[in-house]
């Protein structure tokens, strides 16, 4: 077991290279279920959750090759194994193996998912959307089984808009005898990613990146190629990072539209930022106004980037409000923050924070993914050693994070834990 070691203050400068969508990568992966030939994704990121997804796959049949960021996936040979449990419940997003199961064979068995404890992460409207293709659909001893004589196409409501319901639904549908609409469907850009790979594989969809998504359903998707979108949260991590502890950094590969409400919040601060065609430099200053934030579905500000926006505002004048409406028990970072000197309090789905504080290096522990990359942010901006564990969630997410920010002179490196330090881990 390792720990991250920061020694912060040292400024950060030069140009760090975003890798391919994590939250692209996790629906795209199952979706080669759905092809009768090989489907290759190029640009994935290097990170845990693919490692798993692509096992999985395998444990159904698939025959799977990954190397540089390339994964070629051969579902040919695929067989409707039923996973109820093991590595389906180390990530959430194996649950679009239900929907990309269910419109191969009719029929699938998937453990609930696991992932970031972020509150209640509910699936009726996956199920909803099932159950309205035809699928009969049922949870037993932690796992749900789904089974069909025929998929149908049905028009589909979502009550709330969510991201997963949206992709599930549509890997579901798109080899449905006839027409699916989904309304109220989110329109994040990962959305569109997981429909251009479809609509290469020869699905037939319309609307993907708007709130109504309209699927003829075909019998047969063959495989293809497909390059994967850069990963805004990452980028929005790098943006975060260069503004708290940079003076000029480039963030490379990225699409500015994609993180339109960080830009604009980051500019509302008083942060220096300026953008091409797919890239974005961000000059820190130590001056910044403090700002409010909601969360809210895209194009709003994305609720994966609420957390380490909270570190940076601790630098920020005055009192910064964040509000989380998307997961509003997104909060454990706050007391790691508070060990680092935050002045920051909790009231219902939001954080208070007040600044501009000088954070102080600390012992620290990630509780999920991007509650890691918060502690990292404030790991460069602290003065002194800041130690973070619980690695295996950073490491969910973000592609060789100590190579890139080392790559911009940061001093950062993964340490082994001793024995009594991953007796107190387990134990806190
Ligand atoms: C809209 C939004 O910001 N979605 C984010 C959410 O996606 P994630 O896929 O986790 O969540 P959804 O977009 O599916 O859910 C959005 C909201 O709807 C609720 N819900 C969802 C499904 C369901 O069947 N029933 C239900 O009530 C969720 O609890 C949540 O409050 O977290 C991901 C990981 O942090 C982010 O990448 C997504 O951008
Ligand atoms: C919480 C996240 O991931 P997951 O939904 O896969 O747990 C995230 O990407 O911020």
């Amino acid at each position: 077991m390792e720990k991250l070691k920061i020694q912060g203050g040292v400024p950060l400068n030069g140009t760090i290279r975003v890798s391919g969508a994590k939250n692209s990568a996790v629906a795209l992966i199952p979706a080669t279920i759905l092809a009768n030939s090989p489907v290759t994704i190029e640009g994935l990121p290097d990170i845990s959750d693919v490692q798993i997804l692509s096992d999985l796959i395998e444990e159904i049949g698939g025959q799977v090759s990954f190397e540089s960021g390339e994964l070629t996936v051969d579902p040919s040979k695929m067989v409707a194994m039923p996973l109820p449990s093991g590595k389906v419940k180390k990530l959430r997003a194996s649950y679009y193996l239900m929907g990309a199961m269910l419109g191969r064979f009719n029929k699938a068995v998937v453990g609930l998912p696991g992932g970031c404890h972020l509150g209640p992460r509910p699936i009726d409207q996956h199920i909803k959307g099932f159950e309205a293709l035809g699928a009969q659909v049922t949870n037993e001893q932690g796992a749900i089984y789904l089974r069909a004589d025929e998929l149908r196409g049905a028009r589909i409501y979502l009550d709330v808009v969510s991201v997963g319901a949206t992709i599930n639904i549509m890997l579901a549908a798109v080899r449905a005898k006839g027409q699916t609409i989904i309304e109220n469907a989110a329109k994040e850009p990962e959305i569109i990613d997981v429909a251009t790979l479809l609509t290469n594989m020869g699905a037939r969809i319309k609307g993907a990146g708007t709130n109504v998504i309209r699927i003829d359903g075909v019998d047969e998707l063959r495989g293809c190629r497909h390059s994967i979108i850069p990963d805004r949260i990452e980028a929005g991590t790098f943006m975060i990072m260069a503004a708290g502890a940079g003076e000029r950094v480039v963030i490379d590969n990225v699409i500015p539209q994609h993180i339109e409400s960080i830009i604009a919040k980051m500019r509302e601060m008083g942060v220096k930022i300026e953008t091409s065609s797919d890239q974005i430099l961000v000059m820190g200053n130590r001056d910044f106004k403090a700002v409010d934030i909601k969360t809210l579905v895209y194009p709003g500000f994305p609720t994966d980037l609420q957390q380490p926006f909270t570190s940076l505002l601790t630098r920020a004048t005055g009192t910064s409000v964040v509000t989380d409406t998307i997961y509003g028990a997104r909060f454990k970072h706050i007391d790691e923050l508070r060990r680092m000197n935050a002045t920051i309090k909790v009231e219902g789905r939001s954080a208070i924070i007040n600044g501009p504080t000088q954070l102080q290096g600390a012992k620290v522990k990630a509780s999920d993914l991007r509650a890691g990359a918060a502690l990292v942010t404030a790991g460069l901006m602290a003065k002194g050693i800041t130690e973070v564990t619980g690695l295996e969630h950073i490491d969910r997410g973000y592609s060789h994070l100590v190579d890139k920010l080392s790559g911009l002179g940061a001093v950062i490196w993964r340490e082994r834990m001793t024995d009594s330090e991953i007796e107190q881990f387990q134990n806190s």
